[in-house]
């Protein structure tokens, strides 16, 4: 898809709903795995505000539980300490107002990518007519209309994740939760899936909450990073991206990226160095 292509008004106005909703507060929340001498604090007192209709990524090293951060607003995890909200009401476990897209799309093989997109909406009660239309209106925005009726298996690794973003996008969510949705794919495709998120977020404007490690990702993508520490996860420091949008690849050339680019590399160089040393203590502990 084009980055300057632009969703069409039908679909911009069914899906534009979302903006007046999305907004999360994260309230000291920790996450606690196993019990007693197995216990193990993943996530530790983490608080964060988040506009609706904001872009925030969690930065931070391998295994800091950035991952574990985004299923607790998905509703997978629960907090052992503290809490999150949606737009005032206590998270108690997934819904339909939070669309996940994850490394691997996890389409259904056996379905075509217009049956894969209309799969929520038939879930939530839509008739048959009503969910292929809300399916089509999505593959059309991300590029993959005239694909409707291929089996996953014969589309790229790209666009089979741009199936899995209009999926994610079907109910209508207020939030839209990616955890590293672009890891997997080479360099090139990346850049463009990034300018093709971007847009789609400007035209439907649903919260995101995008995990990543790539430092050059997150500046491109947030209005906000939210970096993570070495385990146990803590939020250390939130960097805000005041770059002008819309963006796209030129920019992470300019002096402005490159200075919000040090100071992410700068925190996220001794946290991973953190991480090693924390990794090298549990081996020899191990011995
Ligand atoms: N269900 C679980 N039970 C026990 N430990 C878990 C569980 N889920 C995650 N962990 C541990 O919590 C820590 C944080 O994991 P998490 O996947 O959130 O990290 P991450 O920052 O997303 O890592 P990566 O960037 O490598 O994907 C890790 O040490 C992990 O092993």
């Amino acid at each position: 898809m084009s980055g300057k292509e632009r969703l069409s008004r039908g679909t911009a106005a069914s899906l534009g709903t979302a903006s007046r909703r999305g907004a999360i507060e994260i309230d000291r929340v920790s996450i606690i795995f196993g019990r007693g001498a197995k216990e193990f604090i993943a996530v530790d007192r983490v608080s964060a505000s988040i506009a609706a209709g904001e872009f925030v990524c969690l930065l931070g090293p391998s295994g800091c539980g950035k991952s574990t951060v985004m299923n607790a607003v998905a509703g997978f995890e629960h907090p052992s300490e503290g809490r999150i909200t949606l737009d005032g009401a206590t998270v108690t476990g997934p819904g339909a107002d939070r669309g996940m897209v994850f490394q691997q799309p996890t389409l259904f093989p056996w379905k075509t990518i217009r049956a894969n997109v209309a799969h929520g909406p038939r879930m939530l009660g839509k008739s048959k007519a009503e969910a292929m239309e809300i399916a089509d209106g999505l593959l059309e925005m991300v590029g993959l209309a005239a694909f409707a009726d291929n089996h996953p298996h014969t589309l790229s690794g790209g666009m089979q994740q741009r199936t899995a973003i209009a999926r994610a996008l079907a109910n209508t969510p207020s939030v839209l939760l990616m955890d590293e949705p672009f890891g997997a794919l080479d360099a090139q495709t990346r850049s463009m899936m990034q300018e093709s998120l971007l847009q789609i977020w400007a035209d439907v404007k649903p919260t995101v909450i995008f995990v990543t490690h790539d430092i050059d990702e997150a500046i491109f993508l947030a209005d906000r990073i939210l970096v993570m520490s070495a385990s146990p996860g803590r939020f250390i420091s939130e960097i805000p991206v005041d770059l002008p949008r819309p963006r796209d690849a030129e920019m992470t050339l300019e002096p402005a990226f490159m200075e919000i680019k040090r100071r992410c590399a700068g925190l996220i160089r001794t946290e991973t160095l953190k991480a090693f040393e924390q990794q090298s203590a549990a081996l020899r502990a191990r011995k």
